[in-house]
């Protein structure tokens, strides 16, 4: 399947800067986490759980790929990588080094991620136009097998303890990327991460949240993106500093969420 190589006009840049990662961040704060996704107007991301569904339209598919030119780290849940095969690298065409390019990060606790030499991003970076994904899992998630693909296009397993939900804590996630010397990452789903990256209780691990809106109902039975409330929970997970950015048919929401 060839990819499109995008442009994103440097005029578009300037009202999204607030919003990214600074380019040279302290090293002891913890990763810059961008929050981005795309979203139907009934909050869904897509039709159905593991189909794969086309939202945004090319200016902001293009704006997604400048994102990812702008962050070290680009974070999906194993159902996306499973479903989407997905490149997890950006094809804005001014792109001249790897180093230019997003790590794929994948959660993984159970080690469903099935992948092999065929999976896109794997592929993709086994001839240097993306870099090793990362697989976060909980011990014996990883095969051997698994472990010498991955090494072989420069990725590895990182190894997390899941909580008794099964998941792994946020803190955690954003610690040991650190540690890896991960200074942000855009998280873009799916359903289940966002929902339960919202869910975190103090909710000061999301740094900035850009959304795409598409002029689309996908009706029901869709993955939506609507966290849980905590028990007793009354208080509404706002956002503040927000701005509306029409690119294309979609509108773009860029905030930060209103600390508790
Ligand atoms: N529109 C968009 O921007 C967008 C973005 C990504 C995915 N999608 C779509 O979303 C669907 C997949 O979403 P989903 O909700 O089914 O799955 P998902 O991609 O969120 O992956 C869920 C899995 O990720 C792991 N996981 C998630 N949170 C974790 C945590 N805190 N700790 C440890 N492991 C964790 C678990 O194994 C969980 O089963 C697909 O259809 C895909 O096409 C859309
Ligand atoms: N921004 C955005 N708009 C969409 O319409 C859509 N379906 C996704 N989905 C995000 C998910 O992570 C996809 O799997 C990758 O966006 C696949 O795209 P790549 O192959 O990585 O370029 N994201």
């Amino acid at each position: 399947m060839t990819r499109e190589t995008l442009s994103f006009p440097p005029t578009s840049i300037p009202p999204l800067e607030p919003y990214l990662p600074l380019t040279s961040p302290s090293p002891s704060s913890k990763p810059h986490l961008t929050l981005t996704y795309a979203t139907s107007l009934d909050a869904s991301l897509s039709l159905a759980p593991g189909v794969r569904t086309t939202l945004s339209g090319p200016y902001s598919k293009s704006m997604t790929h400048y994102l990812r030119t702008r962050h070290n780290a680009i974070l999906v849940g194993c159902t996306t990588a499973l479903v989407d095969n997905p490149a997890l690298n950006s094809r804005l065409g001014s792109i001249t080094s790897l180093d230019q390019q997003p790590r794929p990060i994948i959660l993984d606790p159970k080690g469903r991620w099935d992948f092999t030499e065929d999976s896109q991003v794997i592929r993709l970076a086994a001839e240097f136009k993306g870099k090793g994904p990362w697989v976060v899992t909980k011990r014996g998630g990883e095969t051997k097998e698994r472990g010498e693909l991955l090494e072989r296009v420069g990725g590895k397993f990182l190894f997390l303890e899941t909580g008794e939900d099964g998941r792994f804590k946020w803190g955690d996630v954003l610690s040991v990327l650190g540690e890896q010397g991960v200074r942000s990452v855009m998280v873009e789903g799916g359903g289940e991460v966002i929902n339960s990256l919202l869910i975190d209780p103090e909710n000061r691990l999301v740094d900035s949240v850009i959304i795409t809106i598409a002029p689309t109902w996908l009706g029901k039975g869709g993955v939506v993106v609507s966290p849980s409330r905590q028990q007793g929970q009354t208080s509404q997970l706002k956002l503040r500093d927000v701005s509306w950015q029409p690119h294309g048919e979609d509108v773009v929401l860029c905030g930060r969420i209103l600390r508790s």
